[in-house]
């Protein structure tokens, strides 16, 4: 076995939700037995789940349209950030045998024998490998979920050194699809900017070489969807956030919006889109970011591929002064990306509990 490397933290043992599944067993082991008011069932669920509920913007109308289309798109996407902080995103640009090869790498990977992905293991108070982030603690309840997280700088992927058998294509592909959802993200954050009435080029002078990291989710049929959880309410700490949902999944990503839980339902060929915390920051708010969780299926599973985009680590971040004024005070501290970043991953996933960081005190602002 791989050598893990030492860590103070404590976070008991933690069983592999696919080796789980494939004993078959009747019941699931306690660590991922949710508190009832954490239960998927017990939660309200928007009886609206047609995919008009999440906003769709055409990309291509946004990068070519002319005068009218134009503008009705870039409005389409004020209104998306402003009131649901997620929409999909059609006609993105991203060639569709892309986004079939990066799913077909990403379930190869999470096929293979549990010993092979282990020999890239995620270290406790880390995300970067094979295993369950956001753990630090033995009595912290489990995610339904296997993961596998890169980090992948400008211009190369850290991959796993002991790891003979990966996938065919495996970091060919994944840089490959690094690039154009980093292409993507430079051009929705221009619009965005846009939207917002600032400079198009705002967010990418500001950012420098943006760090990116990308994350595969998979998520095991499991016996009592109604008791787990596949991943636990958070906010993305990225600026954005692209996330595709495996063909053939079932519907298990859910947004919170007006204290209800609504699923997104997947688009063909679209990706899912969100604000993370750290445009939340730079808009003052206005922009933001929105909690999210993923619940599980019993007979399906499920795949998903996330990238993060952010700023550069020594960025420093604040709300953008063209976005404070008297009827919208500064209510965000300054501090480096890094320093976010660093406190983002260090802490449990918890609803928008790690954007507390960021926030000036209630009492240092009137609002
Ligand atoms: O699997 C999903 O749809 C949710 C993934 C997610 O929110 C994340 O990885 O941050
Ligand atoms: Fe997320």
């Amino acid at each position: 076995m791989a050598p893990i490397p030492l860590s103070p933290i404590s976070v008991g043992h933690i069983d592999d939700v696919q080796e789980i599944r494939k004993a078959k067993p009747t019941s699931i082991p306690k660590r991922f037995i949710r508190n009832r008011a954490e239960r998927p069932s017990l939660s309200t669920i928007s009886p609206l789940s047609s995919s008009s509920t999440i906003p769709v913007v055409d990309l291509s109308k946004l990068v070519k349209g002319s005068g009218d289309e134009f503008h009705r798109e870039i409005s389409k996407l004020a209104v998306s950030c402003d009131e649901w902080g997620f929409f999909q995103v059609i006609n993105h640009g991203i060639d569709l045998d892309l986004l079939e090869s990066i799913e077909k790498v990403a379930m190869d990977f999470f096929m293979l024998p549990l010993e092979e992905k282990q020999k890239y293991p995620m270290a406790p108070g880390t995300v970067q490998g094979y295993g369950q982030a956001f753990v630090f603690s033995e009595d912290q309840k489990l995610d339904w979920c296997n993961m596998f997280a890169l980090g992948v700088e400008p211009h190369f992927i850290r991959m796993p050194k002991l790891w003979p058998k990966k996938p065919l294509n495996f970091s060919e592909t994944v840089e490959e699809y690094s690039r154009e959802t980093r292409r993507l993200c430079q051009k929705l954050l221009s619009f965005i900017a846009m939207s917002l009435d600032l400079n198009k080029d705002t967010f990418e002078d500001m950012f420098k070489v943006a760090v990116q990291a990308v994350r595969m989710n998979y998520y095991p049929p499991c016996p009592r969807p109604d008791l787990v959880l596949g991943l636990s309410p958070h906010s993305d700490g990225s600026a954005l956030t692209v996330l595709q949902q495996g063909k053939g999944s079932y519907v298990g990503l859910q947004i919170l919006k007006d204290n209800t839980w609504v699923p997104v339902q997947p688009v063909p060929n679209a990706l899912v889109i969100n604000i993370g915390d750290t445009i939340e920051v730079l808009t003052n708010g206005r922009y933001k970011s929105v909690e999210h969780r993923a619940v599980t299926h019993k007979d399906k599973d499920r795949l998903s591929i996330v990238t993060f985009y952010a700023p550069s680590y020594e960025v420093e971040l604040g709300p953008i002064p063209q976005l404070v004024n008297e009827n919208s005070p500064c209510k965000y501290r300054r501090y480096s990306h890094g320093e976010y970043s660093k406190y983002y991953v260090t802490n449990k996933l918890q609803g928008k509990k790690t954007l507390e960081f960021a926030k000036i005190q209630a009492q240092n602002y009137s609002s």
